[in-house]
């Protein structure tokens, strides 16, 4: 197949944006060159010509020249009126805002097969990791038995850096003065962010289509200093983890949440913003695939990607999602999860399916056991501040009795 030049407008010049004008201009060979370049702040200092920029979206929009939107903002409202209207008007698009994909995926769909534009977004999901493309592509099966692992690279350099020590606050600032960061890092450390990753994930792995706010989330800013302790004393790291699992009656258990992990884990050695993704297939066993999730140029390392594929004119077929049965998200499925409160938020042992360990003092106390999803959305202290729940290893705990083997629970492990 021919490379097609490509004409871009480029929406957005912060971390990723400037970080892809620049890349560009080092990879001539990809025949791709920014026409325009639209930002909100006009008053900005850039390192780009001035003439270059615009504050009007149309001017990219109605440009006939342009063949391809890279879309890099931080706004996934106003990116949602821009990629449409992009769509709307044929053209292809190279996005990485997962927040606009997650919430308008079935919408993008249509627009892209109504109008015959493409969009890609690789970057959307793990970063610098090639997840998307291969899961469209490599796993075209029903294989596929799970994913799991690290999605969100500022939560992991923020728990990376606890582990060494670091307070809380301070190790949000760095991952933000790092460009690591959502603008808005609610985002990342209530794990949102994983959520919207963790829906495309399904919808590339299995054709499920799921608006992230309805999959079961917790980020990590309800660690306690005492859950460290726990984790420290077993020898154990803390990540927040995106699980996807599927169950033998063909369903998916889907989500984001604090997850010890134990040494012999490849995810137990994924640092700083470094995201980690385990695969299972039925064939295969199990692959490791890890790389940066954030950051200026391994983010541009995807995008580039995208581009270079779609001047090839490479589209996501979305073959999963056209199948006559796609697979189903679970309503219900097994947690094993370590859930720590104090004296003032007790949570009662009766909510849990099985109880494996308990430990109470006069400051606090922490049960290990076993809970279904449902049980645990209903419970009233499950977004309770002062209480944890962060899901067990893989493999059973030193302190847990033997649990009965249930054929449809769900080993949410990594
Ligand atoms: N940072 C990272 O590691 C990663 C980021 N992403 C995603 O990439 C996207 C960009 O992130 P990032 O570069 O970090 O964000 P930044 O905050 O660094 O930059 C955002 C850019 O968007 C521009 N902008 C905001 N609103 C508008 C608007 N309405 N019209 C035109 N321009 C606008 C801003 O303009 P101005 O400069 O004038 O303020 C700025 O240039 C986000 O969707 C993010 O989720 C994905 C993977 C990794
Ligand atoms: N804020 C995100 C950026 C990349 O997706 C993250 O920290 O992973």
């Amino acid at each position: 197949m021919s490379q097609q030049k490509l004409t871009i407008g480029l929406f957005g010049f912060g971390v990723v944006g400037e970080g892809i004008y620049q890349v560009l201009h080092e990879l001539p060979s990809l025949g791709a060159t920014v026409r325009r370049i639209c930002i909100r702040d006009p008053h900005k200092p850039r390192n780009a010509p001035a003439e270059l920029f615009t504050t009007r979206a149309d001017e990219l929009l109605n440009d006939p020249e342009i063949n391809l939107i890279v879309e890099l903002i931080d706004d996934a409202e106003a990116a949602y009126a821009i990629v449409t209207r992009a769509l709307r008007s044929g053209r292809h698009v190279v996005s990485a805002n997962k927040a606009l994909l997650a919430r308008h995926l079935p919408e993008l769909l249509y627009l892209q097969q109504e109008y015959g534009g493409s969009l890609l977004y690789e970057a959307a999901v793990c970063g610098s990791i090639p997840i998307l493309r291969n899961l469209e592509e490599y796993y075209d099966n029903d294989l596929l038995q799970g994913i799991s692992g690290i999605v969100n690279g500022s939560t992991n350099y923020i728990l990376t850096q606890q582990a060494k020590g670091l307070d809380y606050d301070a190790a949000l600032r760095q991952a933000q003065q790092l460009g690591f960061a959502e603008s808005n890092p609610t985002l990342d450390v209530e794990g949102h962010d994983a959520a919207n990753k963790l829906s495309l994930l399904l919808a590339h792995a299995w054709g499920i289509v799921v608006q992230p706010h309805n999959l079961l989330r917790q980020g990590i800013t309800r660690i306690r200093p005492e859950d460290w302790d726990y984790a420290r004393e077993k020898g154990w790291r803390i990540v927040l983890a995106a699980t996807a699992l599927r169950n033998a009656d063909g369903s998916v258990s889907a989500s984001v949440l604090p997850r010890f992990v134990a040494p012999g884990n490849p995810l137990f050695d994924v640092r700083d913003e470094y995201n980690g993704l385990l695969l299972r297939s039925r064939l295969s066993d199990r692959q490791f695939l890890s790389g940066k999730g954030a950051g200026r140029f391994p983010t541009a390392s995807a995008v580039v990607s995208d581009i270079s594929a779609r001047s090839y004119q490479y589209k996501y077929e979305y073959k999963k999602l056209r199948r006559s049965e796609t697979a189903q998200l679970a309503p219900d499925f097994e947690l094993e999860v370590y859930v720590g409160f104090d004296a003032d938020n007790p949570v009662p042992e009766s909510d849990f399916g099985e109880v494996y360990s308990s430990y109470r003092s006069e400051e606090g106390a922490y049960f290990t056991g076993r809970i279904s999803a449902r049980a645990l959305l209903a419970a009233a202290w499950w977004q309770a501040p002062g209480v944890s729940v962060i899901a067990l290893p893989e493999g059973a705990p030193a302190s847990r009795r033997p649990a009965p083997v249930r054929k449809a629970a769900l080993a949410l492990a990594v």
